[in-house]
């Protein structure tokens, strides 16, 4: 069954196509992998999926909701870590967790619980009453990891999963990432650790060009890494800054 349903999808930015006739599915229960240089669209691709920009043409089904003509529907039942987010400066962890669980209609105890776990998982129990103005950036992305979670939701899309984490956090964020997709919740990330996407993903998508140059389960690669078919799509022939005289 599919969790995400991606028909034509075109976008540009004024005059400059990013997504163009973008077309996939991504199966219930699935980690899949968002590739590409930078530039790619992968931000503009989580973006128009989660209803935060209409594309230009085609259209998407996200647990069977059209992003475009409920956003809001679409947001209620997914969790999202955007590119570039950080927790509003002025609360601290527990209280954006509480706000967080407000607007999306949490129980008080059930956030309470979820909070000490993942404060626990994440070691950042001792700064849940920080203010988060004053978290450092691996500590504002662990409470962000966190909110996009926190309702249990069925899909998650998270851009960069491990910026800014220590090797401990990283290797603890991958373990959770891979019990959720055990309770079949489907994950999306955005990653330019391809080592990673290898690790995690049960199947990736490499922008190129605005659509998938190549679709593959990188577990079923035996010859080469992911790192190599990733260089082969994108073909990055660059020229040497200083040529020999
Ligand atoms: N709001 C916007 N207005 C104009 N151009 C935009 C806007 N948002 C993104 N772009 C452009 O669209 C292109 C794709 O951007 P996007 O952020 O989707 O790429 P990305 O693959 O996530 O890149 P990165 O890996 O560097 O984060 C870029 O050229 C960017 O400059």
């Amino acid at each position: 069954m599919a969790a995400i349903t991606v028909d034509g999808l075109s976008k540009s930015y004024d005059t400059t196509p990013v997504l163009s006739n973008l077309t996939f599915e991504v199966d219930v229960g699935t980690v899949f992998g968002l590739l590409g240089k930078n530039g790619a669209g992968k931000t503009t691709t989580i973006n128009v999926l989660t209803g935060i920009v209409p594309p230009d043409t085609g259209s998407a089904a996200i647990l069977g909701l059209d992003p475009s003509d409920d956003p809001e529907g679409v947001r209620e039942r997914i969790g999202v870590l955007p590119e570039k987010e950080s927790p509003p400066s002025f609360l601290t962890p527990r209280e954006y967790f509480s706000f967080v669980g407000g607007v999306r209609e949490l129980d008080t105890e059930y956030v309470a619980t979820r909070v000490d776990e993942w404060a626990e998982r994440l070691d950042f129990a001792e700064k849940l009453d920080t203010l988060c103005k004053d978290l450092s950036r691996g500590q504002q992305q662990k409470v962000m990891l966190t909110q996009a979670f926190l309702h249990d939701p069925e899909l998650v899309f998270i851009d960069e999963p491990l910026a800014n984490l220590d090797p401990v956090i990283q290797e603890r964020v991958k373990e959770l990432i891979r019990e959720f997709q055990s309770r079949g919740t489907t994950i999306v990330l955005s990653t330019h650790h391809v080592e990673v996407a290898q690790e995690l993903c049960t199947h990736v998508g490499i922008l190129v060009d605005g659509a998938f140059a190549v679709e593959c389960d990188p577990r079923e690669l035996s010859d080469e890494t992911l790192r190599d078919v990733f260089l082969r799509a994108v073909e990055d022939h660059s020229t040497p800054l200083y040529p020999e005289p």
